[in-house]
């Protein structure tokens, strides 16, 4: 089957001025992400996993287009993606609603930009905001409404104008753990009900074997793909209790004993950037 998205040889590194005192100092080059070769099935939910600053936040902008990669290419349903596009869905960790708008206008706002007519917008705004469990709530503004409900509102916005593929960086990571499980099962249903692609950044190992069909682990920088699981689970029978059982743990563990090296070496380039930086 042909990949949605086509990641290439993707390469990108930063110009990074190393020592914050000497104003002299030259920038230099900083890898961020080695070289990343990853397929993402048509409906996959493919979850990202890797260690604070291994380059999760970077690809997904290189997929988002938002930024270009140093080397290598992405290819969405075989076309290069060269910028933005309303055919990728974006939902951050920090809600990024328009705090001047009603939540029903916030989802509104895509399709405002992809020139669909007044009344139909929002009908369609109106049936993602059911879908997303927050009928009733359209004419509140975000201040008004909780993280989880504005995450809600995000999630309803990226999918209105009807995207090819739903980027997803950390999404739930602000919110109590509580909440962060209701969105979590939530996602699955919204995920089974429109079949789109997604992908989805975490830490967490919990969250990226509930969440994912198969899990790409990242080592720490320069970001690489160190391995892919697969997560056997059928998404439709997936329950509450489906995180102890056995074979969940066992892959929990599994993703562990990949992730646990590169954590310590991230957490080892953390101070020997901060060591750097304060010289
Ligand atoms: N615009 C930029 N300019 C310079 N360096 C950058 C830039 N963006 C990211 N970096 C560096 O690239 C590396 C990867 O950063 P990135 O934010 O992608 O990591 P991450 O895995 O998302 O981290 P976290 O999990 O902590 O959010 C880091 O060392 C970061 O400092």
């Amino acid at each position: 089957m042909n990949a949605k998205i086509s990641i290439q040889q993707v390469q990108k590194s930063f110009r990074v001025r190393r020592n914050l005192v000497d104003s002299n100092d030259q920038k230099k080059p900083l890898l961020a992400l080695g070289e990343i070769t990853l397929d993402v099935k048509p409906g996959e939910f493919m979850v990202i996993v890797g260690p604070s600053g291994c380059g999760k936040s970077t690809l997904l902008d290189l997929l988002a287009g938002l930024t270009r990669p140093s080397s290598g290419q992405i290819l969405l349903d075989g076309q290069l993606i060269t910028g933005p596009n309303l055919d990728r869905g974006i939902v951050f960790q920090q809600y990024a609603l328009f705090p001047w708008k009603t939540a029903l206008a916030n989802v509104e706002f895509g399709l405002q930009t992809k020139g669909v007519p007044r009344k139909e917008r929002r009908d369609i705004a109106q049936s993602f905001i059911q879908l997303v469990g927050l009928s009733g709530c359209e004419n509140r503004y975000p201040h008004e409404l909780s993280g989880g409900m504005k995450q809600r509102i995000a999630i309803a916005r990226s999918l209105a104008y009807d995207p090819e593929v739903l980027l997803m960086d950390e999404p739930f990571a602000a919110l109590d753990v509580q909440t962060r499980e209701t969105l979590q099962s939530e996602l699955l249903r919204i995920w089974e009900a429109t079949k789109k692609t997604i992908i989805f950044i975490t830490h967490g190992i919990e969250e990226a074997v509930y969440l994912g069909q198969r899990v790409a682990v990242m080592s720490s920088r320069p970001g690489r793909i160190k391995d892919v699981i697969e997560i056997p689970f059928d998404k439709c029978t997936k329950g509450e209790d489906v995180r102890t059982h056995p074979a969940f743990i066992r892959l929990r563990h599994q993703i562990w004993d990949l992730l646990k090296d590169e954590v310590e070496r991230a957490q080892a380039q953390e101070r020997g950037d901060t060591l750097q930086s304060s010289r």
